[in-house]
């Protein structure tokens, strides 16, 4: 498979911090891959490089075979990468529909075909019933599902995820494992920066883990999870492997 994203020497401090240090790694088209690591590890961070909102001190992102490092946001974003933002950012008293719609109109500036975009993210991510609701009244799961139908309505190929099932319960855990799996069916290649372990395992087929800005490993789901300097640095609450005597 072709590789959709190859990420190589990126780098950024923030004054005496260096948030991400000559981080590399690769995203196969139609793979979902997810970045892990402790709190201020530099996932969000990576996520603003390769996206346009912050410009890294050096290193490359290629995308589908052009390097965008220095495009703005916007031009990232038309040119197939989309995201979500940890803390959604919904224009709270616009409609769910008319929200989604400013992200339909990057590839459509005609408010009929946008509208109809719109209305099948919208159906897609489960939110039909609420197209009329202000997006300051949805719940948590429901505010989640309109970011990712504002990522969507820009058609991407590349869709880059973060946290989206933050503060959401089991069973909304479950749905939006299930969401992603879908989109994964559809053909759409996936980043995913999430702590929700168990649903790492379940939809990603590799994963970075980053640690203090840095790769501290990478891999299939069985291989981090039997990393031991993964397990020291991240997994160690979430993983117990058997101690010595054990079996
Ligand atoms: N704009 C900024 N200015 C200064 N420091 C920043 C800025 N953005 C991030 N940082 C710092 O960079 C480091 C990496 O932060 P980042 O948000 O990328 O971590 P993260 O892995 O996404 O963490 P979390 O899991 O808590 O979301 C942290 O120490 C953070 O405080």
């Amino acid at each position: 498979m072709a590789d959709a994203l190859i990420i190589r020497g990126l780098s950024k401090r923030f004054g005496g911090l260096r948030a991400v240090q000559d981080v590399s790694f690769s995203v196969k088209e139609n793979e979902t891959v997810a970045l892990i690591g402790p709190n201020g590890a530099g996932k969000t961070t990576s996520f603003h490089l390769i996206t346009g909102f912050h410009r890294p001190d050096s290193g490359s992102v290629m995308a589908y075979g052009r390097e965008i490092v220095g495009l703005k946001p916007h031009d990232i974003c038309a040119h197939g990468l989309a995201r979500t933002f940890q803390v959604a950012k919904p224009f709270g008293a616009m409609t769910v529909l008319a929200n989604v719609m400013t992200g339909a109109f990057l590839r459509d500036k005609n408010a009929t075909v946008a509208r109809e975009k719109a209305r099948e993210v919208i159906e897609f991510v489960g939110l039909a019933a609420k197209e009329n609701t202000p997006a300051k009244d949805l719940t948590t799961i429901d505010q989640r599902r309109l970011e990712m139908a504002r990522a969507l309505a820009t058609q991407p190929r590349l869709l880059l995820l973060d946290e989206v099932m933050a503060g959401l319960n089991p069973s909304e855990i479950d749905q939006a494992v299930g969401l992603i799996g879908k989109l994964s069916q559809r053909g759409l290649t996936i980043v995913i920066v999430e702590h929700v372990m168990r649903a790492i395992m379940a939809v990603a087929r590799h994963i970075v883990v980053l640690d203090h800005g840095q790769k501290i490993a990478e891999g299939s789901p069985k291989e981090i999870v039997e990393n031991p300097e993964v397990v020291r640095a991240y997994l160690g609450s979430y993983v117990h492997p058997p101690t010595a005597g054990e079996s």
